[in-house]
C-alpha cells in the first residue's frame, strides 16, 4: 500500500510571461483514435523509438522543488497531490499558492470520507484549492451509482446501503475547494481544467473504454487551458505498473496534451507506483 501522496511543487510564471511556451496552434488540430490505443505498452515502445515523444522538447518534466525553496517573484507556486485515499492525517504539506488534488481523495466516496477530506482542506493555508475526482469517488459518478443500485450483488456494501439523498449532492460537501468535473476555473490568471476519467480497470467510477469514449471526454478540454488536471496519467509518464509489467496511461490523453491542448502544466496521479506527477 502506498501512503506517500507524492507531493510535488511547481513554479509557473504568470500566463502572459509563459505565452511563448503555449503558442496558439496553426488552425484547429483534430485528434483521432490512435492505432495503438488499446495497447499502451506497445504504443510506448513505438512512440519512444520512432518519435522520442517522452523526452524534451516534446515534454518538460517538472522536478520537485524543496518545500522551503523561495518563490521567484511573479510566479505562482502549485502544490500537486493525489491519491490520498482518506489518509491525510499527519501529512506535512509544502508551502505554495494553489493546491491541486488530482483525485482518489477517498476509498469509496462515502459522505463521511468526503467531509473528512473537506475538513483537511479547510485546515490548509493555500489561497486556492482545486480538486477533481478519481475512480474511487464512486458517489460523484452519477451513472455509476445509477447502475450500482440496480445490482443485487454488493461489491461495495457500504456504498450500496447509502440512500440517494445521502449522495445526491455529495459535491456540495466540498465547500473548501473548487471541484472540477469536465469544467474549468481561472485562478490567479491561469485557466485550470479538470476531468476524472480513466481507462476501464475493474469497473470503478469514471471508467471508460480506451479509444473514442475517452477521446470524447478529452475533446471537451478547451484550447488555451494553462493547467490540465486528470486523475490518470497520459501514456508514458508515471504509468508503469510493475506487478503487471504494463504501461497503462491513456494514449488519447497523450495525443490531446501534446498535439492539441499543450498546457503549461499537466497534473495527474492514479498509478501509485508512479507517484503524483506534473509535466
Ligand atoms: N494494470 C492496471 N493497473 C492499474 C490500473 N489502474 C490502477 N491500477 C493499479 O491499481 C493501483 C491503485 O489504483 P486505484 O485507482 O485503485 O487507487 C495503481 O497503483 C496500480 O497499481 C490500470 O488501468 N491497469
Ligand atoms: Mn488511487
Ligand atoms: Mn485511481
Amino acid at each position: 500500500m502506498v501512503l506517500d501522496p507524492g507531493k510535488l511543487t511547481a513554479h509557473v510564471p504568470s500566463s502572459r510571461a509563459m505565452a511563448h511556451r503555449n503558442p496558439p496552434s496553426q488552425g484547429k488540430v483534430t485528434v483521432t483514435v490512435d492505432e495503438y490505443s488499446s495497447n499502451p505498452t506497445q504504443a510506448f515502445t513505438h512512440y519512444n523509438i520512432n518519435q522520442s515523444r517522452f523526452q524534451p522538447p516534446h515534454v518538460h518534466m517538472v522536478e520537485p522543488i524543496p518545500y522551503d525553496a523561495p518563490k521567484p517573484s511573479g510566479h505562482t507556486r502549485f502544490v500537486c497531490v493525489s491519491d490520498t485515499h482518506s489518509r491525510t492525517d499527519g501529512i506535512q504539506m509544502p508551502y505554495g499558492d494553489v493546491l491541486l488534488h488530482t483525485g482518489d481523495f477517498t476509498e469509496l466516496g462515502l459522505p463521511s470520507e468526503v467531509k473528512k477530506f473537506n475538513d483537511w482542506l479547510g485546515s490548509l493555508p493555500y489561497e486556492f484549492k482545486v480538486v477533481i475526482a478519481g475512480n474511487h469517488e464512486l458517489t460523484f459518478d452519477k451513472d455509476f451509482m445509477a447502475e450500482l443500485v440496480k445490482q443485487d450483488y454488493y461489491r461495495f456494501p457500504s456504498v450500496s446501503k447509502l440512500r440517494p439523498e445521502d449522495f445526491d449532492d455529495v459535491q456540495a460537501l466540498l465547500s473548501n475547494c473548487t471541484y472540477l468535473q469536465d469544467s474549468e476555473v481561472t485562478v490567479k490568471g491561469f485557466r485550470i481544467y479538470g476531468a476524472p476519467w480513466t481507462p476501464w480497470f475493474n469497473g470503478w467510477g469514471f471508467n471508460l473504454p480506451r479509444g473514442q469514449s475517452l477521446l470524447d471526454k478529452w475533446n471537451q478540454v478547451p484550447e488555451g487551458i494553462d493547467v490540465l488536471m486528470t486523475h490518470g496519467p497520459p501514456l508514458g509518464f508515471r504509468d508503469w505498473v510493475p506487478k503487471d509489467l504494463q504501461r497503462v496511461g491513456c494514449v488519447e490523453l497523450l495525443n490531446t496534451v501534446q498535439q492539441r491542448v499543450r498546457p503549461k502544466l499537466h497534473a495527474f496521479g492514479g498509478i501509485h507506483e508512479g507517484e503524483c506527477s506534473v509535466l
